[in-house]
């Protein structure tokens, strides 16, 4: 099922679907809707799910990107352990059926394993690759990547370097504010990454210092909007439209970013665009249609996994959709107590339904 290589082959390009005009800048914040990063790809709507390793696998982004996504992001890979074929590694990097609008995440601290990394990407048929240069997490930062890069340009830039010269799709690059206050050096990075042929430029309002502490500074990424010609994507606590309405506004950005708050309401991202853009507005699922999308995730997690590690993995999701479901806290727990999938199944409609809401 997790066949890295062939998945990825049947995914028909949709691709040139907008005509785009002059500037990014422009069009994103006049004309519409559209963002050009080669002659050959453009995204549309601006309004992108971020990678989150252990959230943003394979039935996440299919359910995503059927609500509507200008790109979808895959869970970071590490370069090395993808090449090698370490267990786990290139499930992260499957595209699925039907949907070009995924970028790759890499993560790496070695030039020649990141580009060996991007090749086999590109070889699998994705569309495009991101660079991760903003994980904070202490095991990643140690091996001197993820944000860390951000104390090291030098190294940040041989690794774009190592990528753009290894592939010919279009590679991107997700970054922090800087590592902490006294060092807010992301639009000096930028610069040399888009000078280094990055297409795109994705900022979480944060430094790494702060981890996920405190509120994302949208107005301080216009320093990177400022610095550039290529699209720049502001991320980091955009809950709804008025949040991403004010991100853009603050940043000057050419579109947004959603984590967190696409968990349990992957029809979140849709209704972004759909506001900032006017594409078209999903009908977030109640009733019956909720309960079926959510059997549905929670198959797909099954098939993709397996089982055992599949049943462990859909387990947030579900009690993310409990919380928008508002469960009432004892239908929760045995939902979520519950080892043998078919019984989880079994419970799920009661949990969705209005009846089982918290008081
Ligand atoms: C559980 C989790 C996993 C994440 N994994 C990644 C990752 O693999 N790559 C990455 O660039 N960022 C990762 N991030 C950061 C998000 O992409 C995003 O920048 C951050 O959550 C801020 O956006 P939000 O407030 O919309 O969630 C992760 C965040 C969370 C919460």
């Amino acid at each position: 099922m997790c066949t890295f290589g062939l998945i990825a082959l049947v995914s028909p390009a949709k691709l040139h679907l907008f005509r785009a005009g002059p500037t990014n800048r422009a069009i994103a914040q006049g004309l519409g809707s559209v963002l050009r990063l080669t002659d050959d790809l453009t995204l549309s709507p601006p309004v992108f799910l971020a990678p989150m390793a252990g959230i943003t696998d394979l039935p996440f982004r299919d359910l995503v990107s059927r609500f509507g996504a200008g790109l979808v992001v895959s869970e970071m890979v590490a370069s090395q352990e993808m090449v090698q074929a370490k267990p786990g590694t290139r499930e992260r990097a499957e595209l699925g059926f039907g949907h070009a609008d995924t970028a790759v995440q890499l993560a790496g601290r070695d030039p020649y394993w990141i580009g060996e990394a991007a090749r086999m990407v590109e070889a699998n048929g994705a569309k495009m690759i991101d660079i991760n240069m903003g994980c904070p997490a202490k095991k990643v930062v140690g091996g001197l990547s993820g944000s860390a890069l951000l104390r090291d340009l030098p190294l940040a830039l041989s690794l774009i370097e190592a990528v753009t010269a290894a592939v010919s799709i279009p590679v991107t690059l997700k970054t922090r504010l800087g590592w902490d206050d006294s060092l807010l050096n992301a639009p000096e990075l930028a610069r040399q990454a888009e000078a280094a042929g990055i297409r795109m430029i994705t900022i979480h309002g944060r430094t790494r210092c702060q981890f996920y502490k405190g509120r994302a500074d949208w107005a301080a990424i216009r320093a990177v909007s400022e610095s550039v010609d290529i699209p720049v994507i502001a991320n980091g606590d955009i809950a709804s439209p008025r949040d991403a309405r004010r991100a853009m506004q603050l940043s000057g950005a050419d579109g947004v970013m959603v984590g967190r708050a696409a968990g349990g309401r992957p029809w979140l991202i849709a209704q972004i665009a759909a506001d900032l853009f006017g594409t078209r507005a999903p009908t977030p699922p109640t009733g019956r249609a909720l309960v079926e999308m959510v059997l549905e995730h929670y198959e797909a997690s099954l098939a993709f996994y397996g089982d055992d590690l599949g049943k462990r993995v859909i387990r947030k999701h579900l009690g993310w959709y409990m919380d928008d479901a508002r469960t009432a806290p004892d239908m929760r727990r045995a939902v979520l107590s519950e080892p043998d999938p078919a019984r989880v199944m079994a419970l799920i409609p009661d949990a969705l339904s209005p009846e089982h809401e918290a008081a």
